[in-house]
């Protein structure tokens, strides 16, 4: 299996600080990983440097078939060669139905000169309807996004990144204020999305992460600690000794 995303000897200082300290791994270009590690180990620097937002010290980060390299790329190139980023607070327009914000996600996966005029088609119609459908949302599109529940603003925000077609999906904590029902259909759908691209997942919850079953990437003072399978990690004395044992 190729890499699609691949990390290699990342540094980066705040202050005289290494939050990244010489960091390398790699990301299949279909897999769910889970990212976890103690507060401050790196990991929303990481998916910092990865969107662009953050500009390492030292090291290289590459994407895609032919290793493009995204330090040469601004938040806006990165997020248009394919990759997303669903942060924790669920962002989507309240007052809009859902519908309407997945039909404005379509509309703003266009070039600007495209934007003006665009009117939603048969074929974009369509596209709602399956990215509702994908996210466990046809029954709520004409509801105000405002009126759905927190695990619902969650899984209407990623229809709203589906609508790019990311082939990278970055997701921050996503169990984060969710109920058992909600965590699990979150489950559900992150590991469906992982069947066709790569999906990133960093969370503290365990139980959401054993779940996952998936393969886990510790990070600890800016640098892999471990990485396998949840047991795997979990028995690692150094994985113990820093975030388990605490
Ligand atoms: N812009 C910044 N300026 C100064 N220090 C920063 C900045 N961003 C991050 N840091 C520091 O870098 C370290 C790593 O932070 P980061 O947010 O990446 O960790 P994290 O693993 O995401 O933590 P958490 O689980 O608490 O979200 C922390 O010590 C943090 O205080």
């Amino acid at each position: 299996m190729s890499a699609l995303l691949e990390v290699s000897g990342i540094s980066k200082s705040f202050d005289g600080f290494k939050a990244i300290n010489n960091l390398s791994f790699s990301i299949n270009a279909v897999e769910l990983r889970a990212v976890i590690g103690p507060n401050g180990a790196g990991k929303t620097t990481f998916m910092d440097i990865v969107t662009g937002k953050t500009t390492p010290d030292d090291g290289e980060v590459r994407f895609g078939e032919n290793g493009r390299s995204l330090l040469k790329m601004n938040e806006a190139q990165i997020a248009r060669a394919g990759i997303g980023r669903k942060f924790q607070r669920p962002t989507v327009f309240e007052d809009q139905t859902v519908a309407d914000n997945l039909t404005m996600a379509l509309k703003a996966d266009r070039n600007p000169f495209a934007v003006l005029g665009w009117r939603p088609s048969r074929k974009s119609q369509a596209r709602v309807l399956a990215l509702a459908d994908e996210v466990g949302l046809s029954a709520q599109l004409t509801r105000r996004a405002g009126e759905l529940s927190h695990g619902q603003k969650q899984w209407l925000e990623i229809g709203m990144l589906l609508a790019s077609a990311p082939r990278l999906l970055l997701v921050d904590e996503p169990a984060a204020g969710m109920t058992l029902a909600e965590r699990e259909q979150t489950t559900t759908l992150l590991c469906k999305l992982a069947e066709t691209r790569a999906v990133v997942v960093v969370e503290h919850d365990m139980d959401f992460v054993r779940r996952l079953n998936c393969k886990v990437t510790v990070l600890h003072q800016g640098s892999v600690l471990a990485e396998g399978s949840l047991d795997h990690v979990t028995r690692n004395p150094n994985v113990i000794d820093v975030y388990l044992g605490r």
